[in-house]
């Protein structure tokens, strides 16, 4: 399987509002896709999509390889934004009825996470706290050993050390078991520290998805006398442009190297690459070119 979630013109409508519209998208196996955009982007939409919580209304997703929502259930871990657990039953219930539910299901695992995590097994889910609560639900996403891992914001309600270590285990599980995730999330830093493929959805489209590495490595900025943009080489794609009088700076995208002299030439770093692209809704009529052209 080269493709673990694919969607093709996919739309959700609630009522007469479109909570996500022609959303074509294509994410690699074997990768840890960081999902980033905007409030409002449509992210809580597609995953929800992604896993048959939702039913398109226009469109479609495939996830490993069979229409979203047809039983694909053990092969697919989802941690939702709200890590719904079961309020009344307590952790060691959770992990029973994990083993019960789940064929693969890796009692050690589960075990050791929630020893380390210091969660007392007979405490009600009900009375953990948010953080807690999460921890939980990541636990039995990860003990359910799926082919696919889908996190809604998995660490929002998580301290920075508690972060930290919950992206450290999911690396490990990454590298240990032939695992997909996707996650969202808002914090650009935890994307960088955890994984190596970007999709960047703005109003329902996809502004930029690749390899981690492959933007970096592609993306510039340019600082120079002021230019119009359509004087710029046509192998050189402008994500986002800004003016003085004298000077214009340019964010580009581009595979060929830059050989105008009058650029002082920097690369960009994630926060500057995610940021380029989520500002790029701001100005629809200007950003006439179509989404794809600048994926590779
Ligand atoms: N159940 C619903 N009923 C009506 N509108 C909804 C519903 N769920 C989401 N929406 C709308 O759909 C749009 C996309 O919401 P979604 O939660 O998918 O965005 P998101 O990118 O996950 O946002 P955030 O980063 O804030 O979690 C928003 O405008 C939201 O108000």
């Amino acid at each position: 399987m080269t493709t673990v979630l694919q969607a093709q013109g996919l739309g959700k409508k609630y009522g007469r509002r479109w909570a996500l519209s022609d959303c074509t998208l294509e994410v690699p196996a074997g990768r840890v896709v960081g999902l980033v955009g905007p409030n409002g982007a449509g992210k809580s939409t597609l995953l929800n999509l992604s896993v048959g919580m939702l039913t398109p209304t226009r469109g479609t997703i495939e996830v490993l390889g069979a229409p979203a929502g047809t039983n694909q259930q053990a092969k697919i871990g989802f941690v939702a934004q709200d890590t719904p657990t079961y309020a009344r039953l307590n952790v060691a219930d959770h992990l029973r009825l994990g083993a019960r539910l789940n064929p693969a299901w890796d009692d050690a695992v589960a075990q050791q996470r929630i020893r380390h995590l210091g969660l007392d097994p007979k405490q009600r889910a009900g009375r953990l706290s948010g953080g807690q609560r999460a921890q939980l639900a990541l636990t039995l996403g990860i003990a359910k050993r799926p082919e696919l891992l889908i996190l809604d914001e998995p660490v929002a309600s998580l301290d920075p050390l508690a972060r930290r270590e919950f992206l450290q285990d999911l690396m490990e599980a990454v590298a240990e078991q032939e695992l997909s995730v996707v996650l969202s999330s808002h914090l650009v830093s935890d994307v960088e520290r955890s994984c190596d493929y970007l999709v960047v959805l703005v109003e329902s489209r996809v502004q930029v998805s690749g390899e981690i590495d492959t933007l970096l490595a592609t993306h510039y900025r340019l600082v120079g006398p002021r230019r119009d943009e359509k004087s710029l080489p046509a192998g050189q794609h402008v994500i986002s442009a800004s003016h003085t009088d004298r000077q214009s700076t340019f964010l580009i995208r581009t595979d060929q190297p830059i050989l105008d002299p009058a650029w002082t030439v920097s690369q960009l770093n994630l926060e500057d690459l995610v940021l380029a692209y989520m500002g790029r809704s701001a100005s629809p009529q200007e950003n006439s070119r179509p989404v794809l052209e600048v994926q590779r």
